[in-house]
């Protein structure tokens, strides 16, 4: 997927009204790790919130925080990681306040999560109709008949080739795309409000990756879902994210319609995620930051400023503003790039 590429022609119209009350509020979110002997903040007071059925990209290269920001919206920020600051508002409630047994309740009935490595969160012992139909036992209180019931339609709708047959297999039985569809499936059987899915079709070709993130997109909004949708692939946000939030060492810099943020990017960082994907060898060149290029900036300034090209001597010793450039598109950035 090119910038040059993307055009408002190959987006879907916007699906949500951002006005309401959001559903799930992240305020200031902060996580270290410990060291030996400091340690290192690895998110840096994040605030996004998510309206009912919104689907926001997350995107951003490896080491990014991406992961430490989805298990951390959980309440469970990756060991040895400990969540030091901020709030997860989730229908009126802060998460992190919540105590264990309630945490527990919301996570897979209100709150879901699909992982990339399906085969790690399906157990090998228990035919996967069962392992669906648990999910609807344990969190919706149905009896095993209904139960049944309820993951044969899930199945069905994650478009299991010869669903009934499938109930009885066992994960080792299922292609890698197949039994992706039935992480999905037991995400979505409980309808939850709120999907993270975090890299979830990495590992998979890109035929079938392609497949399941349609699949996905269409299912989060056929149930009225909201997701998380988390990739390091900025194109793949283009296809059904309705907004867009760049991640970088652990802070959020830009933040926008999907529109915004394709064809008017603001951030240098964005511009570089962008000229990745991109055919333009014009826009790579002035965009593209080669790994020797690389340099540490303080801690004062713009934690980007030691890899931006067009940063100046204020970007090292400045914290830059978190500036709305255009009603809901945001961007960290000093001088953030126009394209009037
Ligand atoms: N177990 C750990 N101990 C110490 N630091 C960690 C640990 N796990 C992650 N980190 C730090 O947190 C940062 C963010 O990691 P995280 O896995 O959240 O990034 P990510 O954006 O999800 O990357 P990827 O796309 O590779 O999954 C890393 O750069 C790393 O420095």
């Amino acid at each position: 997927m090119s910038q040059a590429a993307v055009t408002s022609e190959h987006m879907p119209p916007h699906r949500v009204a951002t006005a309401t009350a959001p559903l799930v509020d992240i305020r200031g979110l902060e996580v270290d790790f410990p060291g030996a002997s400091d340690s290192k903040r690895v998110l840096k007071g994040v605030s996004l919130s998510v309206q009912p059925g919104e689907i926001i990209g997350l995107v951003g290269e490896s080491g990014a925080g991406k992961t430490t920001l989805a298990r951390s919206i959980l309440g469970v920020p990756p060991a040895p990681g400990k969540i030091v600051g901020g709030e997860v508002v989730f229908e009126g409630r802060n998460i992190l306040a919540l105590p264990e047994p309630e945490l527990r309740k919301l996570r897979g009935r209100r709150l879901s999560v699909v992982v990339p490595n399906p085969r790690a969160e399906l157990n090998p012992t228990m035919t996967i109709g069962r392992q669906i139909a648990a999910m609807a036992q344990i969190h919706l209180g149905v009896g095993r008949k209904e139960a049944l019931r309820l993951a044969l339609g899930i199945l069905r709708d994650v478009q299991i080739p010869d669903p009934e047959r499938r109930m009885n297999a066992y994960p080792h039985e299922l292609s890698g795309g197949m039994a992706q569809r039935v992480v999905i499936a037991m995400a979505l059987i409980c309808n939850p409000a709120f999907i993270i899915s975090d890299d979830a079709t990495s590992g998979l070709d890109v035929t079938v990756q392609s497949q399941i993130l349609s699949l996905l997109g269409r299912l989060a909004a056929d149930h009225g879902s909201a997701m998380l949708f988390i990739t390091r692939d900025i194109g793949i946000t283009a296809h059904f994210c309705d907004r867009v939030a760049v991640l970088y060492g652990g802070e959020i810099m830009e933040l926008a319609p999907r529109e915004d943020l394709f064809l008017r990017p603001a951030h240098p960082y964005t511009l570089m995620l962008l000229a990745a994907f991109s055919h333009s060898p014009a826009l790579r060149d002035a965009w593209s930051v080669p790994e020797t290029g690389r340099r540490r900036t303080q801690a004062k300034g713009c934690h980007y400023a030691g890899r931006c090209p067009i940063a100046q001597p204020v970007c090292s010793e400045k914290r830059p503003p978190f500036a709305e450039i255009s009603p809901g598109h945001f961007a960290l950035c000093h001088f953030p790039v126009s394209h009037e």
